[in-house]
């Protein structure tokens, strides 16, 4: 759908087979009487292409960096059965930026554990992700080299501090 919305139709089949998909249950702990808060996930913006996530019905988890500003939002979704969906770093890179990969983080306030259902769609090994030269022209110039993602996994994987926008730019932006 994403990619049809930027005119990309004909690459859908081979991005379709291009990436795996990753299911992860996630639990956290809900907090004891003498803990008033805990960072459950440190600050980040997701590496592969897409996340899509269902909590329970604790809602207080997961909150999401404004895109322009410093403004700490609480990820709401409207109903239970909702989902929330997530651009990653790869998708921004695949789409040269149409797309924002918004920094998050999960912090936990109540007593009550916290369950996530995860699943995350990721670029198969060895891939070169590189934005089609559809989406590229004078008014949107190509922002990123080819990126392979297991070589950015590899940067971002012992600090998690590159796990952002200024440290992927960093990375490969040209
Ligand atoms: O627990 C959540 O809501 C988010 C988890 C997350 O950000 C991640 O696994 O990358
Ligand atoms: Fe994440």
């Amino acid at each position: 759908m994403l990619m049809e919305s930027f005119g990309l139709e004909k690459y859908v089949e081979e991005h379709l087979t291009s990436a795996k998909n990753r299911f992860h249950l996630f639990k956290y702990k809900g907090l004891d009487d003498n803990t008033e808060e805990d960072v459950g996930i440190d600050t980040h913006i997701d590496r592969h292409f897409l996340t899509i996530l269902c909590q329970n019905d604790v809602v207080d988890g997961l909150e999401i960096r404004a895109k322009d500003g410093e403004e700490w939002f609480k990820a709401k979704p409207s109903q239970d059965s909702s989902y929330l969906v997530m651009v990653g770093a790869s998708l921004h890179v695949l789409l040269n930026g149409r797309v924002h990969p918004p920094l998050h983080h999960v912090v936990i306030t109540g007593k009550k554990d916290r369950y996530v259902a995860g699943l995350f769609l990721r670029p198969k090994e060895g891939l070169i992700i590189k934005a089609p030269e559809e989406i590229v022209d004078e008014e949107h110039p190509r922002l990123y080299k080819p990126f392979n993602f297991e070589d950015y996994f590899k940067f971002t994987y012992i600090d998690t501090k590159k796990r952002d926008l200024p440290a992927l730019k960093a990375y490969c932006a040209l």
